[in-house]
C-alpha cells in the first residue's frame, strides 16, 4: 500500500480563505502536483463566493454565504469533493496551516497541538488581523478531518535568524522585553523560497549568494538574506512595517500617532484602522490594486502619480539600505502580484541605480512569462530577476517532510 501522499494547504486570511490540494509524490515528473486551487472570499461579510480551478480544468465560481471560517472550509471541501478529490482521510498526509505570526519560539514547522495553540492564541495582540483566522482555520480544518496532522508554517520563522542589532528597536529595554517588542517580519515563508529559487536561477548553493526579495503584493515587505539566511527585512512588530502597500502605510514617523490622538481626537482603534485599512496606495490616491493606479497614471491622474512615486521612492531607499546591510548583492529578485506583473513597478525600482550595479533590459523586463528569469543586462554586476513566488508550495512541502520524515 503506498503511503498518504497529499497535502492540504489553508492560507486563512480575516476574510478569505485560500486553498490548495497537492499531491506530493508518485507525480509523473517528480515534483508536487498542484490538484485543485482555490479562494473563499468575503467570510462573515455578507454576499460570499468561491472560486475554484481543479487541474487541468476550468475556473468556476458560485456565490454562497459564508457565515465563518468553518463554512469556508466546508465550501472547500464541496468544491474538492464535486472533482472527486474529497479531502479526508485515507490521502491526506497533512493539512498545512500558514501561520502569520509565530513569535520567537516558532523557527520550523510544528505538528499542532494544544500547547501550540494557545502560544499562537498568546501572540494575537502581536497579529490581531492574521492570527485569530489562522486559528479558526486550524480549528476547523482539525474537526473536519480529525486524524490528519495540522502542521503550522510561520511567516516568522525564516526570520528568526536577523541578528539581534536589525531586530531590536531603540527602546526602553525592559519596556520592549515585557511586551515582546522587537522585529519579526512575515512574508518568510516567500522570501525564503523566492530567495533558494534565485540561487537556483544563478547556478549557485543558497549559501553562495546574496539576494534582496521584494515581496510586492497587496502587503509587500523586502528581505536581505547572506548565504541563505536572512538578515534583515521590512516588516516589523507587526505586517505594517516598511514599504508602501496597498492599503498599509509602510513606515512613518511614530509621533503621527500622537498628533492623531491628541489633535485629531481619534482612538487607538481608529488609528489602527487608518494606518492599516486606509493608507498606502489607497489612502494616497483612492486605489489599492497597482493595475488601476498605473492605468490613471496613464491618464495623466495626478494623485495615482503621486502614490506611485511614493511607492517608488520608498523601494528604492530599501534597496539602498539592504545593499548597504549585505555588503555584496549577487541578485535582487522580485515577487508577489505586483513584483512579478508590473513591469513598469521593476524598472522605476532599479532606474539609474549604476551606482548599485543594478539595471533591467528592457526587452526581458517586458518579455511575458511564467517561469523564474533574469530581466539585467549582462554587463550588469547585480542580476536583477523576477521569481513567482509559491507560498502553498512551499508550506506543503514543509508540512510533507515534518510529517514524513
Ligand atoms: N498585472 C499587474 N500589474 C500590476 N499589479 C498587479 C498585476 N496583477 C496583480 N497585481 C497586484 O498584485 C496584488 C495582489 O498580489 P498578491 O501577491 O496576490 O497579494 P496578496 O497575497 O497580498 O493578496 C493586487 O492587489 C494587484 O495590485
Ligand atoms: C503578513 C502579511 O502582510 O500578509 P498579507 O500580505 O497576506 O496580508
Ligand atoms: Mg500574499
Amino acid at each position: 500500500m503506498t503511503r498518504a501522499n497529499r497535502v492540504l494547504v489553508l492560507n486563512s486570511g480575516s476574510s478569505s480563505v485560500k486553498y490548495q490540494l497537492l499531491e506530493m509524490e508518485g507525480t509523473e515528473d517528480g515534483a508536487p502536483a498542484r490538484l485543485a486551487a482555490g479562494l473563499v472570499e468575503r467570510i462573515g461579510e455578507g454576499g460570499g463566493r468561491v472560486a475554484h480551478t481543479p487541474r487541468g480544468g476550468k475556473r468556476r465560481e458560485r456565490e454562497l454565504e459564508v457565515p465563518d471560517h468553518a463554512a469556508a472550509l466546508r465550501a472547500a471541501a464541496e468544491e474538492l469533493a464535486a472533482d472527486g478529490l474529497p479531502p479526508d482521510a485515507p490521502d491526506l498526509a497533512a493539512v498545512g496551516h500558514r501561520v502569520v505570526h509565530g513569535g520567537q519560539r516558532f523557527t520550523e514547522p510544528v505538528v499542532v497541538d494544544e500547547e501550540v495553540l494557545e502560544e499562537i492564541e498568546r501572540l494575537v495582540p502581536l497579529a490581531p488581523l492574521h492570527n485569530p483566522a489562522n486559528l479558526a482555520g486550524i480549528r476547523t480544518a482539525r474537526a473536519l478531518n480529525p486524524g490528519v496532522p495540522q502542521v503550522a508554517v510561520f511567516d516568522t520563522a525564516f526570520h528568526t535568524t536577523i541578528p539581534e542589532p536589525a531586530a531590536r528597536y531603540a527602546l526602553d529595554a525592559r519596556v520592549a522585553e515585557e511586551h515582546r517588542i522587537r522585529r519579526y517580519g512575515f512574508h518568510g515563508t516567500s522570501h525564503a523560497y523566492v530567495s533558494r529559487r534565485t540561487a537556483a536561477l544563478l547556478g549557485r548553493e543558497p549559501a553562495e549568494v546574496n539576494v534582496i526579495v521584494l515581496h510586492l503584493g497587496n502587503g509587500a515587505s523586502a528581505s536581505a538574506v547572506a548565504g541563505g539566511r536572512c538578515v534583515e527585512t521590512s516588516m516589523g512588530l507587526t505586517p505594517l512595517e516598511g514599504l508602501v502597500m496597498g492599503t498599509r502605510s509602510g513606515d512613518i514617523d511614530p509621533a503621527v500617532v500622537f498628533l492623531l490622538a491628541r489633535v485629531a481626537g481619534m482612538k487607538p482603534e481608529e488609528v489602527d484602522a487608518l494606518l492599516n485599512e486606509r493608507s498606502g496606495l489607497a489612502g494616497l490616491c483612492g486605489d489599492n490594486d497597482m493595475r488601476e493606479v498605473l492605468r490613471r497614471v496613464d491618464e495623466g491622474d495626478q494623485r495615482a502619480r503621486l502614490a506611485f512615486d511614493v511607492y517608488i521612492h520608498r523601494l528604492r531607499k530599501y534597496l539602498g539600505a539592504y545593499t548597504a546591510v549585505l555588503g555584496r548583492v549577487d541578485a535582487v529578485a522580485f515577487t508577489a502580484g505586483v513584483g512579478e506583473n508590473a513591469a513598469r513597478v521593476r524598472a522605476a525600482a532599479v532606474e539609474g541605480l549604476d551606482v548599485l550595479g543594478l539595471a533591467v533590459d528592457e526587452r526581458l523586463n517586458n518579455a511575458p512569462g511564467r517561469e523564474p528569469r533574469i530581466i539585467s543586462p549582462e554587463y550588469a554586476r547585480t542580476a536583477v530577476a523576477v521569481v513567482p513566488t509559491d507560498e502553498e508550495l512551499e508550506i506543503a512541502t514543509q508540512a510533507f517532510a515534518l510529517v514524513t520524515t
